[in-house]
């Protein structure tokens, strides 16, 4: 797909405040405004001790309504910044959650358009991430970050270019201190090394940081195999190696900024002389005096609220980084739905040289198979070959590279997603049950079905009995941080859901149904209720259970193997009669070595 190229920044926080940029710009315009006002007393105590200076002999002369009108147009200065403060601020906050709510919504209608394949965990924890977190950066930015920049650049331009108006000389000193000190500072970011020192700190701290997640994540299996000295002797590798590179980026930073500091803080060492010179060398000793006092007050700390920028310089490129990955969602590419809808005849599933990627490796390469309606497709084989991907693809929960999918005899990119949701019901490893009750957790499969209807599901899926031993029955809450429910009982809630949507095609995984020995022959009869006279396509673990399928597909590392039924591929003596052969010799093996002890 074409890239264009994406702005970053501040011009695309303006870009994303869309019709209320407007609000943005005037905020900054009105806190350029604040500066100025912010600076009035300054300039009015300046004026005032010139006209005391030129009258120092002969006070009587002072021009009291000169030092009046001076003296209120100072406070108005502080009253106007006041105001203009208040209402850049205001138009910043007005902008800031425009631009949240924007991408909040953009985030949003977006999700909604992506592939059902997206929202794995670890993409969903990134998406929460990204609309809570990143989201909530970019308003504190906008709202208090953006003014307060605004201010720290331009006070110091206004100061210097009031001193430059009353005297050019020492304000050229002023300006040489300064760009010495930014030279040097720049040096820290603009430096061939350093930029390596950097990249390498932050490589130290991203390695440290996956490390803790590791350890912590694996600390069960850790702890119940005693191996816990070597993750940890791991993590301290990673924690020690951050440290060096911390120390070293400090090492070489501090001199640096220590060097920055030193010489905006010494602009007076360098202007005290000179102002010297001018005072000896002036006309008048007493009418230089308050340009002398002027550019000592201002020459120690004018640049001092650069100091503060570098700081929001730091929070805009974390701000960069987060509106980034905002971006990064926004142009993923979203899943069509077709102009000219189609309605699929029946429940056949056909795959017609399908070939597919997640990312560059090719996960399935030609896959065509075709299951009838009400047959059972069991699809079998190695760890990782794909057979998952097979059934996630039947939902379009991906669009294929190439080939092509087909329900009822009709191309799944013709069939409306809703309408394709209404004919597949799934029952995967993560049976997401929601906050919610246990009767609104089944109905999720029909939200029409009647109390009576979800229970009867519920008897199907053999889950009927415990829920009516918990003490609020049907209405119990689930879910995270609702009643405690086994596996095996979520597993039941979950083909309850299925029974009820009664889609007539059901994919399922094997290993969901039979993960809990306890219940399998509870989950094993609601199983054979839900698959009753559906297309079914399950991906099969325990071989033992697909004996009866109509077809097993043999999927090893993309293709199809092998096909048939089960006693056809034994007698093909390839990888399935491997695969039994292992399978039975394994079963025996736990059983007889259960027996032994
Ligand atoms: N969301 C994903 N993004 C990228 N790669 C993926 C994704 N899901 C699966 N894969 C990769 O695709 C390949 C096939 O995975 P798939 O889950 O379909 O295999 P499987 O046969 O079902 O394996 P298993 O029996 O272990 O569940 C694997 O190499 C896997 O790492």
């Amino acid at each position: 797909m074409k890239q264009t190229k994406r702005k970053s920044g501040l011009p695309r926080l303006i870009e994303i405040a869309g019709a209320k940029k407007w609000w943005l710009i005037g905020s900054m315009a009105l806190a350029v405004l604040s500066a100025f006002a912010l600076f009035t007393p300054y300039v009015a105590v300046y004026r005032i001790l010139t006209e005391l200076a030129l009258h120092a002999d002969a006070p009587a002369a002072i021009n009291r309504d000169f030092i009046w009108r001076w003296g209120f147009i100072s406070l108005g200065g502080v009253c106007a910044f006041g105001v203009l403060f208040y209402i850049s601020n205001m138009l910043s906050h007005i902008a800031a959650f425009n631009i949240l709510y924007e991408l909040r919504v953009a985030l949003a209608g977006k999700l909604a358009r992506l592939p059902l394949g997206y929202f794995d965990k670890r993409a969903s924890g990134d998406i929460k991430k990204v609309m809570s977190e990143d989201v909530e950066r970019v308003e504190l930015f906008v709202a208090h970050h953006i003014p307060d920049a605004t201010t720290a650049v331009v006070f110091p331009l206004i100061i210097l270019g009031f001193l430059f108006a009353v005297d050019w000389r020492p304000s050229l000193v002023i300006l040489l201190v300064f760009l010495g000190a930014v030279l040097i500072q720049s040096s820290i970011y603009y430096g061939p090394r350093s930029k390596a020192v950097y990249e390498n700190y932050l490589k130290s701290l991203g390695r440290m940081n996956a490390s803790i997640v590791e350890y912590v994540r694996g600390i069960q299996v850790v702890k119940i195999f005693s191996r816990s000295v070597e993750p940890f002797e791991r993590l301290q590798r990673a924690i020690l190696s951050y440290r060096d590179y911390a120390l070293n980026i400090t090492r070489k930073f501090a001199l640096t900024y220590t060097g920055f500091l030193t010489m905006l803080s010494s602009t007076i060492l360098f202007l005290t002389p000179v102002i010297i010179f001018l005072l000896l060398k002036a006309p008048s000793y007493s009418a230089f005096m308050p340009t002398a006092i002027l550019f000592l007050i201002f020459g120690g700390g004018m640049f001092f609220p650069l100091l503060k920028l570098m700081h929001i310089g730091g929070l805009l490129k974390q701000n960069s980084i987060g509106v980034g990955l905002i971006d990064d969602i926004l142009h993923k590419q979203e899943m069509t739905e077709p102009e000219d809808p189609r309605q699929p005849a029946g429940a056949s599933v056909e795959f017609r040289h399908v070939t597919f990627a997640y990312d560059e490796e090719t996960v399935l390469k030609g896959i065509s198979f075709l299951a009838e309606p009400g047959s059972i497709t069991a699809l079998v084989g190695p760890s990782g070959a794909g057979k998952t991907t097979v059934g996630l693809l039947a939902a379009r929960f991906w669009d294929v590279n190439s080939g092509e999918i087909l329900i009822g005899g009709v191309p799944i990119r013709q069939i409306r997603t809703e309408e394709l949701m209404r004919l597949v019901a799934f029952v995967f490893q993560d049976n997401m049950l929601f906050f919610d009750t246990i009767e609104e957790n089944i109905r999720m499969g029909n939200d029409t079905a009647s109390r009576e209807e979800v229970m009867e599901a519920a008897r199907a899926a053999q889950c009927h009995e415990f829920i009516e031993q918990l003490e609020k029955g049907y209405d119990t809450l689930v879910g995270e941080g609702g009643t405690y429910l086994s596996g095996g009982e979520q597993q039941r809630l979950a083909l309850a859901r299925a029974i009820l949507k009664d889609a007539p095609i059901v994919v399922l995984d094997e290993a969901t149904a039979f993960a809990d020995p306890e219940n399998e022959g509870k989950i094993l009869a609601s199983f054979s209720r839900l698959i009753r006279g559906k297309t079914v396509l399950v991906i099969a673990h325990r071989l033992s259970t697909i004996t009866g399928a109509d077809r097993i597909l043999v999927i090893d590392a993309g293709i199809i193997a092998e096909q048939g039924r089960h006693e056809e591929l034994l007698s093909l003596e390839g990888l399935y009669a491997k695969m039994w052969r292992t399978y039975t010799q394994s079963r025996q093996w736990v059983l007889g070595s259960m027996t032994d002890r």
